[in-house]
């Protein structure tokens, strides 16, 4: 059997770019249904709220069913047994939060990889190498396999090519709840500061030739990180897709 072919990542190299949404309710019916709507990537979150690694199996399997979705798991931290726990469950892309520094961004392309060029432990019958029917998986796996590094300090912006481009890095998320904060702007990422450094961090990752991603809920500051060439780029959240929804309904019918 083939090793599958990551889309997202191809997508990537190709400068494709991907939009996608976030996955934080813990059930694959609504992996599925993001899935289905028809967004290139969706990000199980396991690092807030309630989902587990456990919970992201479901979820992968459920993205597996729309060939045109790709799976990105976000693991609660960088931790080389997290990291291969997602990957031996068969997650291609991970992204991995709260990255400051090289070592850590080399720690993290370590644990994607085998021995000897990693330390990702070896298991033979795991749903990454299709039960064991993936010929030499071992040998294969990395190729299909992308590594997505969060970037969302001060610190870490200021190391932000140090860490882009350690190889075997892929792509470079910016995190902008979490910079705000460690901006000294809790809660207001669209403040200008924060604003002016996202943009920055965008041209600063074309000019090392390292895709950028982001997430906002804005649709004129996501055009405009398109604009500046985010390579992925996720709108949305489904608690804040349902709430809305909801609130909508509400707000129509009222009481009546
Ligand atoms: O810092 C950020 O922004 C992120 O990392 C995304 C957040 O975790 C969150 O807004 C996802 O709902």
């Amino acid at each position: 059997m083939e090793n599958p072919v990551n889309r997202f990542k191809a997508g990537l190299r190709e400068g494709r770019h991907q939009l996608g949404v976030w996955n934080a309710i813990p059930h694959p019916t609504v992996t599925e249904c993001l899935a289905a709507c028809g967004f290139d990537w969706i990000v199980i979150d396991t690092e807030h709220g309630a989902m587990e690694v456990t919970d992201a199996l479901p979820a992968l399997q459920a993205v597996a069913g729309y060939p045109a979705a790709s799976a990105v798991v976000r693991p609660a931290i960088n931790d080389w047994v997290l990291i291969k726990r997602h990957l031996d469950q068969g997650a291609q892309t991970l992204m991995l939060p709260y990255v400051q520094s090289r070592d850590e961004a080399e720690a993290a392309v370590r644990a994607m990889r085998y021995p000897p060029r990693g330390l990702r432990g070896v298991a033979g019958m795991t749903r990454a190498s299709r039960y064991g029917l993936v010929e030499d998986y071992s040998h294969r796996a990395e190729d299909e396999l992308c590594l997505i590094l969060q970037v969302e300090t001060a610190a870490a912006l200021d190391r932000l090519e140090e860490i882009a481009t350690v190889e075997g890095v892929d792509g470079i998320f910016i995190g902008p709840a979490d910079l705000s904060a460690s901006m000294g702007y809790p809660g207001q990422p669209e403040h200008p500061a924060v604003v002016a450094a996202i943009e920055g961090a965008i041209a600063r990752l074309k000019a090392v030739g390292v895709p950028s991603g982001i997430l906002t809920l804005d649709p004129d500051f996501a055009r405009r990180c398109i604009a500046l060439g985010t390579g992925f780029t996720a709108v949305g959240v489904d608690m804040l897709s349902l709430r809305n929804g909801a609130m909508g309904l509400v707000e129509a019918f009222g009481n009546a």
